[in-house]
Order: structure tokens, then sequence, then C-alpha cells
């Protein structure tokens, strides 16, 4: 049996709701940072090549890594249900040491806002579009056999949840579907992205490609069906960092209204607390567009 070129280190083989949860590292060439991830399979489905199983990405948010989703967004009791493999990636490359990268929560490390960088020092390094679509998913699919990349969802928290729905409709076609909790939905017309899209951004005529409020006005793909929820309470809802109207409107203006559904939760902040609440609609939401439910 020949190699794999790419070669995955676990670091801890955790099981779970009948499932196996892999705690991994390996190289990332894009990101020139040795990565953390977490990927759940459902039961029965490591070690074995078929049937294969669907996959479904986790992005989490701001000062996250891969285990805050893992850990606390209770997905993985649904993703056993279903028979669902989850994988959840970090959220920026974690091995360079650029001036301030370190310093703020919202910029820099676990920070990386799911794009390719062009400005300088990050554009050598910070490539997570890259490395959450192509590097990655490559990588995983030919290590792990049982992962089918035919049938492959998204969905993110916050930060990943502008990931979530900026690289559903930056790639047609590549995913069956989307959904998100508290995205920030219009990120060039919010401080985080405000303050992310000038940092990693060589100029401002690029921010368009990186807003899902910009994007789903010139999005020439499949139909979608993206499901958002949000709390009530979410003091970034209510700190104007989120948008979430913003990204209705510019679906109403393109048509696309009936194609959102946006669902917003009572009493709910932006937590885990809230996201674990809503944990099963999101993973039915998936399986259903992945042909399990
Ligand atoms: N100042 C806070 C802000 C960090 C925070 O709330 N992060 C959220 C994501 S916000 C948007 O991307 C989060 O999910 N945190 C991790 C968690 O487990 O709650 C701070 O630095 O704490």
């Amino acid at each position: 049996m020949a190699t794999p070129a790419f070669q995955f280190t676990t670091k801890a083989n955790i099981s779970t709701f009948g499932g196996t949860l892999l705690k991994l590292t390996h190289e990332s060439a894009v990101l020139e940072s040795t990565m953390a991830l977490n990927v759940f399979f459902p039961p029965g489905a490591l070690g074995r090549s078929t049937p294969k199983v669907p996959v479904l990405w986790y992005l989490a948010g701001l000062t996250c890594s891969g285990d805050n989703g893992s850990e606390k967004g209770f997905f993985n009791y649904w993703a056993a249900k279903y028979g669902i493999a989850v994988v959840y990636p970090d959220t920026s490359s974690r091995g360079s040491s650029h001036p301030g990268e370190h310093d703020a929560y919202d910029f820099g490390s676990a920070a990386g806002f799911y794009l390719d960088a062009t400005k300088e020092p990050w554009a050598q390094n910070y490539q997570m579009e890259t490395y959450i679509t192509d590097e990655l998913p490559a990588a995983l699919y030919s290590y792990f056999v049982v992962l089918d990349s035919s049938r492959v969802s998204l969905m993110g928290h916050s930060m990943g949840g502008h990931g979530a729905l900026t690289l559903f409709f930056k790639h047609p076609g590549k995913f069956k579907s989307t959904s998100a909790f508290a995205p920030i939905a219009n990120p060039s017309k919010c401080p985080w992205g405000e303050k992310a899209f000038s940092g990693y951004l060589e100029s401002k005529e690029e921010w368009t490609k990186h807003d899902a409020t910009e994007l789903i006005k010139t999005y020439k793909g499949p139909d979608f069906d993206i499901l958002i929820s949000c709390g009530i309470a979410d003091e970034f809802l209510k700190g104007g960092q989120l948008l979430i109207d913003n990204f209705v409107a510019a679906a109403k203006e393109v048509g696309r209204e009936s194609q959102v559904t946006v669902k917003y939760a009572p009493n709910c902040d932006h937590s885990y607390y809230f996201i674990s609440s809503f944990a099963q609609e999101h993973v039915e939401h998936a399986a259903k567009h992945l042909g399990v439910l």
C-alpha cells in the first residue's frame, strides 16, 4: 500500500457517543505551521473505508481552536445519530510571530477570518481559505478514506459563521449546505471586520470578496437553504458586530429571501450555551442536505 504523502499524528483517541473523536496534528504548508484539529467519526466509521460518511465542518470563532466546538458544541451526539463525521479545524496559523500577532483577541492568532491575506506579513502564512477549502480537506479525505468528499457541509459560529457563509458563496457547489450561529454577517461594516480586513487585505477593493452581505448579491451558483440562529440577548448583536439584518436585506435585494431562514432565540447570548442549545437543529439541517435525514 502506498504511504499517503500527507501524515497526521494522533494525539488522542477519545470514545464519545459510540463514535471516536481524534485529536490530530499535521504540518500545513500553506499556513507554514504545525496545526491541531479534531475529527469526530460516527460509530463504526473509523478504520473502515466503506460505506463512506458525509462530513460537516464546524468553523469556530475568535479566540477559539478546534477544541471549543468539539468540547462545548454538543454536535457529536447528533452527528453520531445521523452517521456524520465532524471536522473541527483551528482558527489561524499558529507557527509565526509577526508584530502584534498575539496581542489582541480579534486579530492575528485565533482570528484568521477564514480568508487568504494579501497584506504582508500576513500574506506569508495567514491563508485560512486555502487551508480550509483545499489543503486540509485534500489531506483528510485521502488519509481517512471513509470521509466522503462528495457530501460536505459547513457550519460556524461568529467569525466562523462569517467563514461558513463566505466560503459557501465563494465555492459554489463545493458544499451541500451551510448554517451559522450568530455570524459576523457584514464584516465590512462592523468593528471586528474592519480591523481584520484592513489588517489582512492590501486594498479596500478586496473587502467585498470576503463579505457575505456582498457575496450573496453576486452569487451565481445553485439555490441554497441557509439557516442562521442568533440569541436576542447576544451582546455582539446588540453591539453592531453581527449585522444579520444587512445580510437578510441583501438576500431580499436579489430575490433570495426565501433561501435564508433567521431564527432569533429568546434570552440567549453569544456563548456555547446558546450554540449547544441549537446544535440539533444545525446538525439536522446539514443531515437533510447531506442525504442522511
Ligand atoms: N473579549 C472576548 C471575546 C471573545 C469571544 O466572545 N469569542 C467567542 C467568539 S466571538 C466571534 O468570533 C467565542 O466563541 N469564544 C470562545 C468560547 O469558548 O466562548 C474574550 O476574549 O473572551
